[in-house]
């Protein structure tokens, strides 16, 4: 599946476990001899009484917290197969619930409270203030690169503001920053370039998965990053690479709001032993065999 191009492999492992080592993982994640994505999740019964719970593994193996696309593509596939217009999903950040946006194929997911306190983060040291934290980066000549504002959405997050996403080279920036030792569970990246009181333009670099065409909790980080400083509302327009997400910021309950499309590519079995891929035939062959 995907929302706007960040791309997942969804295993329904509430049956039967599907317990992958970071061997597997790295194999299946290899665009060129595997099957290629940026999360792999693994839906499995929910302890905690929601209809599912998500695990979330980043393509470089490790397993994290958040994942706003994949909340959508999981939230949408629930709210499919039990025919209701909403669904609980269990994650390691908490609870989350996804509901119809109104239009096919498009989501929103309560991506629940931001957190601000520099150990929520975390970051190896104490800030008060973490609207811009000042951080000591040796080679990069770009003074703007030094004072991101830093944001947990289930996940740490870095946003450095710019006035021209375009005019910084991300993929060589990200793993410096992503790796910076004041994030000792390391970040995500992104540059942000605000094009008015209610529209971002977003780059984010990916802990785990490098460059991606979107990211949902990036989105939701640099939204909220946005209002605190007052750059925007508390309502934006986030563009990314794949497309636009909106996110609002309640101000009644702290809680934040994001809705964006969401995509089936490709359903399919993989061998538990060699993960080799039958791929089913696309429900329009389906559809003249039937
Ligand atoms: N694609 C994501 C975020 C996935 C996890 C992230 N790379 C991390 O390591 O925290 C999204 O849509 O939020």
């Amino acid at each position: 599946m995907n929302g706007l191009g960040n791309d997942f492999l969804v295993f329904d492992a509430r049956r039967d476990p599907v317990r992958l080592t970071a061997d597997e993982i790295l194999r299946l994640a290899d665009r060129k001899t595997g099957i290629g994505f940026d999360q792999m999740i693994t839906l499995e019964p929910s302890g905690a009484g929601a209809d599912a719970f998500m695990r979330i593994h980043n393509a470089d193996s490790s397993e994290v917290s958040a994942c706003g696309n994949a909340t959508r593509c999981v939230g949408w596939l629930l709210m499919q197969e039990k025919d209701s217009a909403a669904a609980t999903i269990e994650t390691r950040a908490g609870l989350l619930y996804a509901s119809d946006a109104g239009e096919p194929e498009l989501i929103t997911v309560d991506m629940g409270e931001p957190k601000f306190d520099w150990r929520d983060i975390p970051l190896a040291e104490e800030f008060h203030d973490t609207r811009a934290i000042e951080l000591q980066i040796g080679p990069i000549d770009a003074p703007i690169l030094h004072s991101p504002a830093v944001v947990n959405m289930g996940n740490p997050h870095a946003i450095f503001w710019v006035d021209d996403v375009e005019a910084y080279d991300l993929a060589k920036l990200g793993p410096m920053l992503e790796h910076h030792p004041i994030f000792p569970e390391r970040a995500n990246i992104s540059l942000a370039q605000v094009t008015g009181p209610d529209s971002l333009i977003l780059k984010v670099w990916e802990r785990g998965a490098g460059l991606t065409r979107a990211c949902g909790t990036g989105a939701c980080a640099a939204a909220v990053a946005a209002a605190r400083t007052r750059r925007t509302g508390r309502r934006v327009r986030v563009t990314l690479p794949g497309g636009d997400l909106v996110i609002t910021w309640r101000e009644s309950d702290n809680h934040v709001m994001m809705t964006g499309p969401v995509e089936t590519d490709f359903t399919g079995t993989i061998d538990r032993d060699t993960l080799a891929v039958t791929l089913d035939p696309p429900a329009s062959v389906r559809g003249a065999a039937e």
